[in-house]
């Protein structure tokens, strides 16, 4: 298949305006009401709204954007818990915990944790057993034996679905019979001490999927409202087609999660751009509207995609790190076909949620600049596990209590083997992260503290900040020798030039 789109000629313009890089000078918009805020202006109002104290969005001379101290920061203090704009978990993560598919908080109870673990885990060892291959896509968590193209290149990148997958066959673990696995995930069966690890029950999606589940009504009605509305699966959902959905589903299960992701980018900002355009109009706006109606319906698409076009970007073709197992003379071809990759799976979203008034969300062009965000940012979604804690607790109790306690859990300690203590896995987008620099002698890193138990990110002063300072983090271990931190730095694309490397460059 020939990986044109014709929407990326069609809508070239409207594709300029999308992927043009914020700044003070935005597009100029015909409906005074929706002339887009400004790059500062809309950094302020994230922030202010928000409630992330003492930070503010600068232009860093040499590196784009980057995050600056408005105040003083202790060390160890809090810099700021950043929100995401749109994650998810790993496909593959998905048997490990479950987990609350918009806050990402864990849900359920511990029995139903691990129950659901063990249960799962189970299903898809007698599935490799027979050989079948085939699981419905609710359970497709593994990568396919051969994930390679027909040249023998490796699709899958840190976001594919392999991880976990190894490591769940349970070839050293004592397995469970199977209705004490069921009483528990059925809550039949009480672990001791569990009820001091509360977690809030899991709520199904309003739209009848079993693939989302919820901690409240709050989340379930917040994640209908911005992305899953127009993704699920369920009776209820908004996609035009529903066996389409499937099929996009079923190849980034097989492919690479990255596609869901970009799924919700673009889900997020059709549902945004038909808020905007519900919302009802005041006269004087109501007349410049009727005068250029579609320059109007482009500025509302181009103030919807605004959260997502402050993503640094590229296209995820040109910027994906070459695999190690692929030869620098096939680079090329390499890049070649992820383009076609990426365009297959983007044929496949078209067919189930294609929007004509947003059609330019649906070219090739836009849906690789969406992917290359996820590959290029520093990302990553993680909760801890509180099965960890709860075996820990066990661990810790008095000799006699851990004894009584341990005749029932160590069976079930055993069945999971290393991974009990598996946390929730993903890939995110969080707004102000994303435009934090990278040092390799940084001042904040990302830190999840004991009381930090949901998707967002929590930034961290390493040392005190003084006000005006730029805010970094280091996107790898920066404790490596100088020529291995440039080649890890040159997965997310660029050579660093931090203080710590102008310092040590040979
Ligand atoms: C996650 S973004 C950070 C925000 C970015 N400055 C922007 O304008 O959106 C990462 C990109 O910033 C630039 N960058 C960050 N830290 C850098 C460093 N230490 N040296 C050189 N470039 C850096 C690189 O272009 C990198 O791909």
């Amino acid at each position: 298949m020939e990986a044109i789109c014709p929407l990326d000629s069609e809508f070239s313009e409207k594709i300029d305006a999308l992927l043009k890089p914020p700044s003070s000078h935005e597009v100029q918009a015909s409906f005074r009401n929706f002339i887009p805020l400004g790059f500062f202006e809309y950094f302020d109002q994230l922030i202010s709204t928000r409630q992330y104290r003492g930070l503010r969005i600068k232009q860093n001379g040499e590196f784009g954007k980057g995050v600056y101290a408005d105040l003083e920061f202790r060390e160890g203090e809090l810099v700021c818990k950043d929100q995401m704009l749109v994650g998810a978990q790993h496909s593959s993560n998905k048997v490990d915990c479950l987990v609350c598919s918009y806050c990402f908080r864990f849900i359920g109870s511990i029995e139903l944790q691990i129950g659901r673990k063990l249960y799962l885990q189970d299903l898809r060892f007698s599935a490799r057993k027979c050989d079948t291959g085939t699981y419905s896509h609710t359970s497709n968590d593994c990568c396919p034996d051969d994930s390679s193209d027909e040249e023998g290149n490796s699709f899958m990148t840190d976001h594919d679905n392999s991880r976990g997958c190894s490591s769940s066959e349970p070839k050293d673990k004592i397995s469970l019979p199977g209705e004490i696995v069921e009483s528990l995930m059925k809550g039949d069966m009480v672990l001791p001490y569990s009820k001091q690890f509360y977690l809030p029950s899991a709520i199904s999606c309003p739209g009848g999927c079993e693939e989302a589940h919820y901690c409240s009504n709050l989340c379930a009605e917040s994640d209908w409202e911005s992305f899953h509305s127009l993704l699920c699966v369920g009776e209820g959902s908004g996609s035009l087609c529903r066996e389409a959905l499937l099929k996009f589903i079923e190849h980034a299960n097989e492919t690479n999660d990255i596609f869901l992701l970009a799924a919700k980018v673009i889900s997020f900002t059709i549902l945004k751009y038909k808020k905007l355009k519900a919302a009802p109009l005041k006269v004087q706006e109501r007349s410049s509207s009727l005068n250029g109606s579609e320059d109007t319906c482009f500025s509302m698409l181009l103030e919807a995609w605004k959260p997502i076009s402050m993503g640094y970007k590229k296209r995820w073709w040109d910027c994906i790190a070459l695999p190690d197992d692929v030869d620098c003379v096939d680079e090329a071809s390499f890049r070649m076909q992820i383009r076609k990759l990426a365009f297959t799976s983007l044929q496949l979203l078209k067919e189930a949620i294609f929007n004509i008034e947003c059609a330019p969300l649906f070219s090739l062009e836009i849906y690789g600049h969406i992917i290359g965000m996820f590959e290029l940012n520093n990302l990553d979604l993680v909760v801890a596990s509180p099965v960890e804690d709860y075996f820990l607790y066990i661990d810790d109790l008095q000799y006699l209590e851990k004894v009584e306690a341990e005749k029932i859990t160590r069976p079930f300690l055993d069945a999971l083997g290393d991974e009990y203590s598996d946390c929730c896995q993903g890939t995110a987008f969080f707004p102000l992260q994303s435009c934090m620099n990278h040092s390799c002698c940084p001042n904040a890193k990302a830190f999840k503290r004991e009381e930090d138990r949901d998707g967002q990110a929590t930034i961290i002063a390493l040392r005190p900040i003084s006000k005006g300072e730029e805010v970094t983090i280091s996107y790898i271990d920066e404790e490596l020798p100088f020529e291995e931190r440039q080649a890890l730095l040159a997965d997310y694309g660029f050579r660093c030039k931090c203080s710590k490397c102008l310092e040590e460059e040979p």
